[in-house]
């Protein structure tokens, strides 16, 4: 029997203003809601990467033994927004029915999750079998309606975690119950923006595997740099469902009338805390003030009144939620739920509890937008090894090459800060018999996307890139990663290092700095509640420091890094 262990209510019509966050306008809710949440213990041991037959270590912060509660979800609509209050027996009453939508997080297969018949077959098609535990916690929570913020460390499965609810309401795929047509034929159902081309047009084809080939035209790409009239000629021609893109490109055409973004039922904000940069200001502010907005009558505003937005759901994801995010999405959604693998919790108001535990410290009240005092503590995959190595400047990239071959990487992404010495690195590596190659931005479309597919298929060994490829890129086979320049910050580690160990796979991070640059990773290394392990390249082999009990450093050879597991 399950017992009930918490409920929690929470009402909607948070005050904070986008504005103050980001320099947005506000985002108005359209209306309130009262949503509870029951915890209660099911007995079943929850899904783990296991079951993949891949390791997943990781515990949420919320510790074991919430780890073990299932969570049931719903929503009472609330007629008035702001300050209609809702009693407790209330809550209580509609308690039974609500545990009925537990999130399961014990899922064997994707059967139990809810989805629709042709979409598993997809899935099973494709090689999906089970749910990764960030999918299991997020599908139905999101089928259930509700807004919410995805974060799980790097390479879980989390762009699965939206897209499989999405195509269980919309498009081809979708459940029998789901209305047959869209509310007008032109209209687009689903926004997805990611930060980069790249990440845009990886999603693009995850949705295109799922739709098939006879159905893969129902998917849009809307990336810069890519032929604006084209991705306009095909919006109008393939009547997409669903459209992917860069934030500028999709507030472009929007601003052009050629997107039909008012009836529009989700908007997925991938990589969440790089979309709320300066740069993307402009062009998030327009998608959210049209992506699933319309006035009461038509789609324009009656007397000068502002246009009522729509039950949009919005969705947020990244694997690293700073203050700034969970801010963001008090404000950008109604009463958002932080998903992570076997936890389900309200954003509740502040001080903000769900960052302080991602940080594992003290929360920036004030601005909330400090990334380097939000540590990712839970954004890296737990087959992760990472190790520092001190050299002098000029010897960066003789390093690489030895550290390339003491580890035997077959697929490499190493990072630096300016475009400029990519060029120069690569010279480098490719007089010494290593094929390589740089990939930035400022490379055009075309070029980008071949150096990726060269890599992807291995004629490039070593990718040298800068920030341009740290978010979302997934090339499972890479298995190591190197820093030649630091990041600017652990967050920014994080989603570099995540490019490596994807989805319980064994990786390397290696960083390379000077000795003065020494402090910083060890910064890093408290701030994300790893070890980076000092080490050398010699003979040929990874020789790595460690620190016994008593604090004498010893070192030991490969061989002894590796029967114990370190490489
Ligand atoms: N249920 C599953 N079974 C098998 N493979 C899966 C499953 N879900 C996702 N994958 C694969 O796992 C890899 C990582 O997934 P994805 O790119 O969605 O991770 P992510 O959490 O979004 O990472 P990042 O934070 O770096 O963006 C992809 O190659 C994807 O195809």
């Amino acid at each position: 029997m399950h017992s009930l262990s918490a409920m929690r209510v929470l009402i909607c019509g948070d005050s904070l203003s986008l504005g103050k966050l980001t320099g947005f306008s506000r985002v108005t809710p359209l209306y309130s809601s009262v949503r509870f949440i029951c915890r209660v213990g099911n007995g079943n041991e929850p899904l783990t990467l296991d079951t993949l037959g891949l390791s997943d270590k990781v515990e949420t912060t919320r510790g074991n033994e919430k780890n073990k509660l299932n969570l049931g979800i719903s929503t009472i609509e609330v007629p008035k927004r702001r300050d209609k209050k809702v009693s407790h027996s209330a809550v209580q009453m509609k308690k039974k029915a609500d545990i009925e939508a537990l999130a399961p997080f014990a899922a064997k297969s994707f059967l139990e999750l809810g989805l629709p018949p042709l979409l598993i077959e997809r899935l099973d098609k494709e090689g999906y079998k089970v749910p990764t535990d960030v999918q299991a916690a997020a599908i139905p929570a999101i089928l259930n309606n509700h807004d919410a913020v995805i974060q799980s460390y790097t390479g879980s499965g989390k762009t699965l975690a939206y897209l499989l609810p999405i195509l269980s309401k919309v498009g081809p795929l979708k459940m029998d119950d789901e209305d047959d047509e869209p509310k007008n034929k032109m209209n687009i159902e689903a926004v997805i923006v990611a930060p980069s081309r790249e990440l845009g047009m990886q999603i693009v084809r995850e949705v295109e595997k799922l739709l098939g080939p006879a159905d893969k035209r129902l998917v849009q790409q809307l990336v810069g740099g890519a032929n604006k009239s084209r991705q306009e000629e095909a919006l109008k021609k393939n009547k997409p469902f669903i459209v992917v893109g860069t934030p500028g490109r999709i507030a472009e055409i929007s601003a052009g009338g050629k997107l039909h973004t008012h009836f529009c039922r989700y908007l997925v904000l991938d990589e969440i805390d790089e979309l709320l940069a300066f740069n993307f200001r402009e062009d998030m502010h327009r998608i959210l003030e049209h992506v699933g907005r319309r006035s009461s009558a038509g789609q324009h505003a009656v007397n000068g009144s502002e246009a009522k937005r729509v039950e949009r759901q919005t969705i947020m994801v990244s694997a690293t939620v700073p203050v700034s995010v969970i801010r963001a999405a008090r404000s950008w959604g109604c009463d958002p739920l932080l998903v992570q693998a076997k936890s389900i919790v309200p954003l509740e108001s502040s001080p903000s509890p769900a960052s302080i535990e991602l940080s594992g410290m003290p929360s920036d009240s004030s601005a909330g937008t400090n990334l380097q005092a939000q540590a990712p503590v839970q954004s890296l995959p737990p087959s992760l090894k990472h190790y520092y190595a001190v050299t002098r400047i000029q010897h960066k990239v003789d390093m690489l090459r030895r550290c390339i071959h003491a580890l035997d990487a077959k697929c490499v992404i190493a990072f630096m800060n300016h475009t400029k010495q990519l060029k120069d690195a690569v010279f480098k590596l490719e007089a010494r018999g290593m094929k390589a190659a740089e990939l930035h931005g400022d490379l055009g479309k075309l070029t980008r996307s071949s150096i990726l597919k060269r890599f992807r298929h291995g004629d490039v060994k070593v990718l040298l890139t800068n920030e341009l490829s740290a978010r979302g890129l997934d090339i499972p086979e890479c298995d190591l990663v190197v820093n030649l320049d630091l990041p600017t910050d652990s967050i920014h580690y994080a989603h570099r290092a995540g490019r490596t160990g994807r989805l319980g796979r064994k990786g390397t991070v290696v960083t390379i700095c000077e000795e003065r640059e020494v402090f910083v990773v060890k910064k890093m290394q408290k701030q994300l509640g790893v070890t980076i392990q000092s080490c050398e390249f010699t003979e040929g082999k990874l020789v790595a420091e460690v620190e016994n009990t008593v604090g004498v450093r010893r070192t030991i050879k490969k061989t002894e890094v590796e029967t114990s597991g370190f490489v």
